[in-house]
């Protein structure tokens, strides 16, 4: 997601002077708060939590890792829990029942996004994704951009034997990438993939976005692909005026870069959209911004701003799938590579599949996934394993409510820990091991259901990710393409570290040392 905001991070960087005035402020405020709070109602608990600092709340204790010191946490305090970040309280939840409890069934209470300083910034606070809106116009919003994923995914390809557009996009890419890589090894003998991945499903979404492919070398997208990068990199330190809002007034560096890559991410798109324009689907778009802007302004407003607010509309709607429909496939895939080189019997086995099933001259297709069940139990305990976003965008409570016979006020800011669930020891027999084959079913030949929907990557119910099966073919597509072909390894039979680094999406360390060997007929275009 290009805003891979972290949770917490590392605060480090708030100056001495910063501290020393929020700290005396917000003692006397926390002392305040303290002395009188909210009385409960009747029959009704707090949810329990640890105890935090004044000021800090439990920042120290959540570390590096707050992805697994939650887990540990509600170990002890349970699935419905209360922490403090900084000034802010935070419920956590954890354990899948209680998470579908909150986001399914009490779908509506859940479904809010905390006012955090950030998220303003993301879009000019316009944002499908972060902006705190949750009422009509989210709906409306959240519609109009299901319809237009569609219409740019699923529509028949006009031009090419694939079934539908993103077919031939992905398919037209990976292939790419397969010459790349042979090409690197060629001449340099190992190469770090990431780096070429990233700008293949860049291009994916461009052509969804903008009808346009883009080259490899092209300097625009290129930048695109750095100021994403180079977001995320800020935004995983943490913004400490997210969770002290007093902070918000005073100077800090990492807002200013912060609102500095929002802006430049938000003219990037809004230039390629205006070059672009011609190629939406503009009458689909339009049918359904009308209706948009009929919810929210003023029925008399003129022609012309109209149109220039549904332009604006779609401005906002490219910068939204953009940034969530990136980050989160590079990575997924950049992890399948990383599975693929630390354990190789299991290439094996994906090799073996793909050559009994499809063999090494056809393409895979997405209509291949069903014969490919081992293929698909690797995705799924890739994202099981990795559990790369720990975390879901964090929710907030619309409305007063009780979850599991806790009260929770309306307001409150909630983080979903994805994580504990792919990893609880209640659901999963040895968590901790990389082994696809728990997610086939008794005979083998097919994908264990209730298995597979135990694993928590998308997020649930209201908010559940709308990009989901795009992404997952996505990673289905790009990944038989590329291991059909190719069988991958790290130099000198080197292991690679797959620990993952904490943030929004939690990325590896790169690796310059992969090495690819092609598998027979290659059907690259030149
Ligand atoms: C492997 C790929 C992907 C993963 C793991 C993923 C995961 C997620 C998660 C965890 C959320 C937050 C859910 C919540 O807050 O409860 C989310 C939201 C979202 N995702 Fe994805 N996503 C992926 C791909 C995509 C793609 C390809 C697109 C679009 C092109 C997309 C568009 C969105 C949007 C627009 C939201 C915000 C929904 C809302 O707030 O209502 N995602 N995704």
């Amino acid at each position: 997601m290009k805003a891979a905001m972290s949770l917490v991070g590392n605060w480090g960087f708030i100056s001495a002077t910063e501290l020393l005035i929020a700290s005396a402020i917000l003692c006397l405020i926390f002392i305040t708060i303290r002395f009188y709070r909210p009385q409960m109602p009747k029959g009704l608990k707090r949810p329990p939590g640890p105890w935090g600092y004044p000021l800090i709340g439990n920042v120290l204790e959540l570390g590096k890792n707050p992805h697994l010191t939650m887990t540990q946490m509600s170990q002890k305090h349970g699935d419905v829990m209360q922490i403090q970040i900084g000034t802010r309280p935070v419920l956590v939840l954890s354990g899948l029942d209680t998470i579908k409890q909150a986001l399914v069934k009490q779908g509506e209470e859940f479904m809010g996004r905390p006012d955090l300083n950030s998220f303003r910034y993301i879009g000019d606070g316009q944002s499908l994704t972060f902006s705190t809106d949750s009422g009509e116009v989210w709906r409306a919003r959240r519609k109009l951009a299901q319809n237009a994923l569609k219409t740019f995914s699923v529509s028949p390809s006009p031009n090419s034997s694939s079934t539908c557009l993103l077919e031939e996009h992905v398919s037209k890419e990976a292939d790419y990438l397969v010459m790349k890589f042979q090409q690197l090894m060629e001449e340099e003998k190992s190469f770090d993939p990431y780096r070429y991945v990233v700008v293949s499903v860049a291009n994916v979404i461009c052509a969804m976005c903008f009808g346009k492919r883009y080259s490899h070398d092209d300097q625009e997208l290129l930048s695109m692909v750095n100021l994403n990068n180079e977001f995320g990199n800020v935004a995983a330190s943490g913004n400490p005026a997210d969770f002290i809002p007093m902070l918000q007034y005073l100077p800090s560096r990492t807002m200013k870069i912060f609102k500095d890559l929002n802006k430049r991410f938000s003219e990037f798109v809004q230039k390629i959209v205006r070059d672009h324009y011609c190629s939406f689907d503009k009458d689909n778009i339009r049918d359904i911004t009308d209706s948009l802007i009929g919810h929210c302004q003023d029925k008399k407003m003129d022609e012309n701003a109209k149109i220039q607010l549904s332009d604006q509309k779609i401005v906002n709607l490219v910068n939204d799938l953009f940034g969530a429909g990136f980050d989160t496939v590079t990575t997924a895939l950049s992890w399948c590579l990383m599975y693929l080189v630390t354990y190789p019997e299991i290439q094996r086995k994906i090799h073996e599949e793909l050559d009994h099933n499809i063999g090494r001259e056809r393409k895979p297709r997405l209509s291949d996934r069903f014969r490919l069940p081992y293929t698909e139990a690797f995705i799924l305990e890739m994202f099981r394993h990795s559990s790369f976003l720990p975390f879901t965008i964090p929710h907030c409570t619309t409305k007063d409510t009780v979850l599991n016979g806790f009260y929770i006020p309306k307001d409150l800011c909630v983080f979903i820990n994805q994580w504990q669930v792919n990893h609880d020891e209640k659901l999963w027999k040895d968590p901790s091991t990389f082994n696809p084959e728990r997610f086939l079913g008794a005979e083998r030949t097919e994908i264990n259901k209730a298995e597979s929907e135990k694993v928590l990557t998308f997020g649930l119910g209201k908010r559940r990710c709308i990009g989901e099966s795009i992404g997952r073919w996505e990673v289905f597509l790009f990944l038989t393409t590329l291991v059909q072909q190719l069988e991958f390894s790290v130099c000198d039979g080197g292991k690679v570290d797959i620990t993952p680094q904490y943030g929004l999406t939690m990325k590896h360390k790169r690796c310059e040392r992969f090495q690819i060997k092609p598998r027979g007929r290659s059907f690259c275009r030149q």
